[in-house]
């Protein structure tokens, strides 16, 4: 069984402003109304793209999508085609998700929002979606908006007034739903009252002016319609959506001509748009974790990558010469995209009371897939649509039980108590995620960072302790050696009691390490249950203070490479990204996350960086003597790579050394050999090529 694969439009704009264009793009088959289907779990060759390679005139790379649009398409083709069809799979009750992609300028803006004379996606489906409501029999259906921006990586609510608008937290509810906190959801009773809050918002939304495109967008832009539909026959509710996301362009700061500021605007969108791409490599190599955290653009639209949602991919191309790189990439993106399956469910709630069953009898229904609804239409070709995905939603499915007398149904929205006209968001917030534990966002603060700081620091002194331990057993069975050696020229019944002796002194050590080994990983796992209640602590990660994130996303990280230095590679993995989810902007710690993803990948091992020196710490140790002064492990090279053992083994002689921790001069202190790959993204080289060596200092200090 195929899951439903994301589809891709993939459209060329016309030559603007005295564009050179030599005729390197063709479209091969224009995209007709018979060749679309949105249930289509994948691309027909039927229409292609062709762009000659810039580098070699005789290379012709070809793209088979779907549906390819060339410069004389019009806006009505591409809506008639694509995307109306997705409106019957809202109105089913699903979630759909339609992204404009591409260089800035290559007309995401005008493709998704158009002009008064030339209206563009969003108006049209606003248009559709009253009109099928109108249609609507069994049920009565109620349409709102929602409009955010995000920019520079912080989500703004664009439905109101920019001046006073706060920066917006993303936040997962205990269904693993991701939201916006605080987004404003205005109904909509008509075309006419849309169009003018649209227009309104639209004019909140960041632009500048570069050089390539006077009203460039510098943000993303994601409006949603919802559309909540309910039977009262039946007493049961349907939610569908259509997230329509306009997003900032790539840009090449050697064209765009950028200042600063626009500078600064340009990295958070290359940022966004890389994480975007490596959420779609991570999806096609089927990874174990993917890096939707990386992004607020990934985190919020993760249901559409991988997730419950009907995706499709609108691909702008520029069609001028000095695009033509950009062009190869985006159509590069589309076809890693393409693959990209999702499992579409269907969010019904049933409101009818329930009798309230025998707790051991409670059992989730299986999730209702979107087929069940998605009935063969004309315009689907009479293909069922959507199928399970055999691989499983990497994205915490939407709870679809009945609400019941229980309170377990989806609860799309709840009426909230706010601005008048407003709804608030999914019946989840933030007091009552604080409220379900019935503690204050203050006290879970503080307790989270206690009780982290106390296990770690328990932790800490135990690991001490086995070491301590092992010195001893060390010490003792050198000593027994030596008295081995003095005794063997000695008498045999002198030799036998030699024997007696060492062996005495070591058994109670070893058994002791034993016994603190066991208790040390039992503690661990305990520790590690706790942690591991996954959605209660991404809730936590965004209440907590910064301070205690840090401090939290510290412990964590000492818990990560207590693991990492035994060796437990794939545990220290799970603590460094929980790690990250407390503090998710530093990037030495996602450095760190990517070599131990790399080293547990290819099954080799990690060599982590000496705990870094405290400058203070270690002039007051100096000063007062006592021996304590820093230890260093002797640490051995595990990834034996090409021409970087001596490096490796350099840096292990120098530590062993410098003994004491005492800096020598030329010394590698402080930076270590790390088995990086050279490139994360680079699809296919990673297992070949040599990881190469990275500065990576004293990340645990400072996350
Ligand atoms: N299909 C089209 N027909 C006519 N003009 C178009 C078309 N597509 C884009 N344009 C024009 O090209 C210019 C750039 O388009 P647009 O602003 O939509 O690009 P963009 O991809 O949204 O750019 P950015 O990422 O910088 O916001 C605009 O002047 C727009 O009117």
């Amino acid at each position: 069984m195929s899951g439903h694969k994301v589809k891709i439009a993939a459209r060329l704009r016309p030559r603007i402003n005295g564009e050179i264009d030599d005729g390197s793009i063709t479209i091969q088959h224009a995209a007709s109304t018979s060749s679309s289907d949105p249930s289509s779990s994948g691309s027909s060759s039927s229409s292609a793209i062709s762009v000659t390679n810039p580098h070699n005139p005789s290379q012709v790379f070809k793209f088979p999508f779907t549906s390819c649009y060339g410069e004389s398409s019009t806006q009505e083709e591409i809506f008639e085609n694509d995307v109306q069809p997705m409106i019957d799979i809202v109105y089913s009750g699903v979630t759909v998700t339609i992204f404009a992609y591409g260089v800035t300028s290559s007309g995401k803006t005008h493709t998704m929002q158009g002009t008064k004379t030339d209206p563009g996606v969003i108006p049209r489906v606003v248009r559709t979606m009253f009109l099928k409501q109108a249609q609507l029999r069994r049920y009565t259906a109620t349409l709102s908006v929602s409009y955010m921006e995000i920019y520079k990586d912080d989500v703004y609510d664009l439905l109101v007034t920019r001046d006073n608008a706060p920066k917006l937290p993303v936040r997962e509810n205990d269904r693993g739903q991701v939201f916006v906190a605080n987004l404003s959801h205005i109904p909509i009773n008509s075309v006419e009252e849309f169009d003018a809050l649209y227009a309104r918002a639209t004019k909140h939304r960041s632009t500048g002016s570069t050089n390539l495109n006077h009203a460039s967008s510098r943000s993303h832009a994601v409006l949603t319609i919802n559309v909540i539909m309910s039977d009262s026959q039946s007493d049961k509710t349907l939610t569908g959506k259509i997230n329509l996301v306009d997003l900032a362009g790539s840009e090449n700061n050697k064209l765009t001509g950028n200042d600063a500021s626009r500078m600064a605007e340009s990295a958070a969108i290359n940022k966004s748009l890389s994480v975007l791409g490596q959420v779609v490599h991570a999806l096609n190599q089927n990874a174990s974790r993917i890096p939707y955290r990386n992004s607020k653009l990934t985190r919020i639209l993760q249901d559409a990558l991988g997730g419950n949602s009907v995706c499709m991919l609108i691909c702008n191309l520029a069609p001028g010469v000095k695009f033509r790189q950009d062009t190869l990439n985006t159509l590069n993106f589309a076809v890693r995209t393409k693959n990209v399956e999702n499992k579409p469910v269907v969010n019904e709630r049933d409101n009818r009371v329930q009798p309230k069953p025998h707790f051991a009898a409670i059992q989730p229904p299986p999730p209702k897939l979107a087929p069940a609804v998605l009935q063969p239409t004309s315009i689907m070709c009479g293909r069922p649509s959507i199928m399970p995905n055999p691989r499983g939603s990497r994205v915490p499915r939407m709870s679809i039980y009945g609400a019941g007398g229980n309170g377990m149904g989806y609860q799309p929205f709840a009426v909230g108590g706010g601005a008048k006209g407003r709804m608030s968001h999914a019946g989840y917030d933030e007091k009552s995620s604080s409220m379900t534990m019935g503690l204050t966002d203050k006290e879970i603060d503080e307790r989270i960072s206690k009780a982290v700081e106390m296990e770690v620091a328990r932790r800490l002194e135990e690991r001490e302790k086995e070491r301590a331990l092992e010195e001893d057993a060390k010490r003792a069975k050198e000593q027994s050696q030596r008295a081995e050696t003095s005794i063997l020229g000695s008498s045999t019944t002198e030799q036998s009691s030699a024997h007696t002796l060492p062996s005495g002194v070591l058994t109670p050590l070893l058994k002791r390490h034993r016994d603190l080994d066991d208790e040390l990983n039992s503690r661990l796992q305990e520790l590690e249950q706790k942690f591991e209640r996954g959605n209660k602590e991404t809730q936590l990660a965004d209440v907590l203070s910064p301070v205690s994130k840090k401090k939290t996303g510290r412990a964590y990280v000492a818990l990560a490479r207590a693991h990492s230095e035994k060796g437990d590679l794939q545990v220290a993995l799970d603590l460094y990204r929980k790690a990250e989810s407390y503090v998710p902007d530093n990037t030495k710690l996602k450095e760190r996350i990517i070599e131990i993803e790399w080293a547990v990948k290819h099954d080799k091992g990690f060599v982590p960086s000496p705990k870094p020196e405290k400058k203070a710490k270690a002039t007051r140790k100096g000063k007062h003597g006592a021996g304590t002064s820093l230890k260093f492990e002797v640490v051995e090279p595990t990834a034996k790579l090409e021409g970087e053992d001596k490096d490796v083994h350099m840096a292990t002689e120098e530590r062993l050394e410098t003994g004491k921790g005492k800096r020598k001069k030329g010394t590698r202190f402080g930076s270590e050999a790390t088995n990086r790959p050279t490139d994360a993204g680079d699809e296919g080289n990673e297992s070949q090529s040599p990881p190469k060596r990275q500065k990576l200092v004293a990340i645990d200090e400072d996350p």
